[in-house]
């Protein structure tokens, strides 16, 4: 588990003080995917960065597994470090050694295997991310995927319990984001790493994230469970992170629906309720009239969900919204019907 207590963090640019984090309590439990999302200058990496302390606090303690590392030395930073592999978003490869050399450098840095034992252990890791045969080429021959995955080989080596990804999927095309996404997500289940993510793409958060935090200004605006997040986001800018995944135009959508009559309703689908055909049986049981206004089926992780946005009209509104809700289908009024008292 990763600990946040009471934490601040602010650059001293001169007689100038930049809080880049504001005091915050957060917990990261151990083996989860957890992802930090936000705007350019939200503090994202700054956070990212106190996990093993690249950064100093200015405030506040943080524990990983009940280790305060505020409190290491030098060489309790050393082997903790070892313990938290980071991933970035240009790679950081050396290009002047092979990639095999590239994943073997932590591990002649830590001086702790034989020559034969670090040879042994690259061809694990890079058959792991897939590079067995590119063991003795340069990263400039290399695909910017296929660069991501040394850096991952590489991050791997010291065995970490951590995985650092600071916008590791930013620089690449979106098959390949796909691919490095998967490959995190393998590495997550097959080692019981806990991996803290950046991204500014929801999609990113949606795909592979149990957990994500929103930032904004160098605050946590909204934490959660990715579907309880994703599907009924509060904070606006989680709003906006979400509908910019969804392609929504939110003004153009307020606009179409001046022209809509009725209750007009956000309904989520989850689960089971995903494959009912639960509102024709609503509609027929209660005389209600519905028209789809927009309406999207994905993902989150391998979970199926929809989400319909519709137009209710009828005697028994509140009859039917109480049948989808007892079929757990989630309800937001996006607006009520013209003549409508609470
Ligand atoms: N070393 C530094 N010295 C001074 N100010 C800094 C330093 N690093 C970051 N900042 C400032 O702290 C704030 C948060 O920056 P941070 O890099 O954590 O944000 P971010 O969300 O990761 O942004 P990005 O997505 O652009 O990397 C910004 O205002 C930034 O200018």
């Amino acid at each position: 588990m990763i600990e946040f207590f009471q934490v601040n963090k602010a650059y001293q640019l001169g007689k100038k003080s930049i809080t880049a984090l504001h005091t915050t309590d957060l917990q990261i439990p151990t083996g989860q995917i957890y992802g930090l999302i936000g705007h350019s200058g939200a503090g994202k990496s700054t956070l990212m960065r106190l996990i093993n302390r690249l950064e100093e606090p200015s405030a506040g303690r943080i524990e990983v597994d009940g280790l305060d590392i505020t409190q290491l030395d030098a060489s309790g930073l050393r082997s903790f470090r070892r313990k938290v592999g980071m991933i970035f978003q240009h790679f950081n490869l050396l290009t002047s050694r092979s990639v095999a050399d590239n994943v073997a450098l932590p591990l002649r840095l830590a001086g702790e295997l034989s020559k034969s034992e670090i040879n042994k252990k690259v061809s694990d890791l890079l058959a792991r991310v897939g590079l067995e045969n590119h063991a003795k080429k340069y990263p400039a021959q290399l695909s910017g995927g296929e660069k991501q995955r040394v850096g991952i080989a590489r991050a791997l080596a010291t065995d970490p319990s951590i995985l650092l990804c600071d916008e590791a999927t930013s620089a690449l095309d979106p098959q390949t984001t796909g691919q490095v996404l998967e490959l995190l997500a393998e590495i997550n289940r097959d080692l019981g790493l806990t991996l803290v993510l950046i991204t500014h793409e929801m999609d990113v958060v949606r795909r592979i994230c149990d957990q994500v935090a929103v930032m904004d200004g160098g605050v946590i605006v909204e934490q959660g469970q990715v579907a309880d997040v994703f599907l009924h986001p509060q904070h606006p800018t989680t709003k906006r992170f979400v509908y910019e995944a969804e392609q929504v135009n939110e003004d153009e959508q307020v606009q179409n629906l001046a022209e809509v009559e009725g209750r007009i309703l956000r309904l989520t689908f989850q689960g089971q309720a995903t494959y009912e055909p639960l509102l024709a049986r609503v509609a027929y049981q209660t005389a209600i009239e519905f028209s789809i206004i927009s309406g999207r089926i994905d993902r989150i992780q391998n979970a199926p969900y929809g989400q319909l946005t519709v137009a209710f009209k009828g005697e028994k509104l509140e009859e039917a919204m109480q049948m989808l809700a007892a079929a757990e289908v989630h309800l937001d009024v996006v607006r009520y019907e013209e003549g409508h008292h609470e």
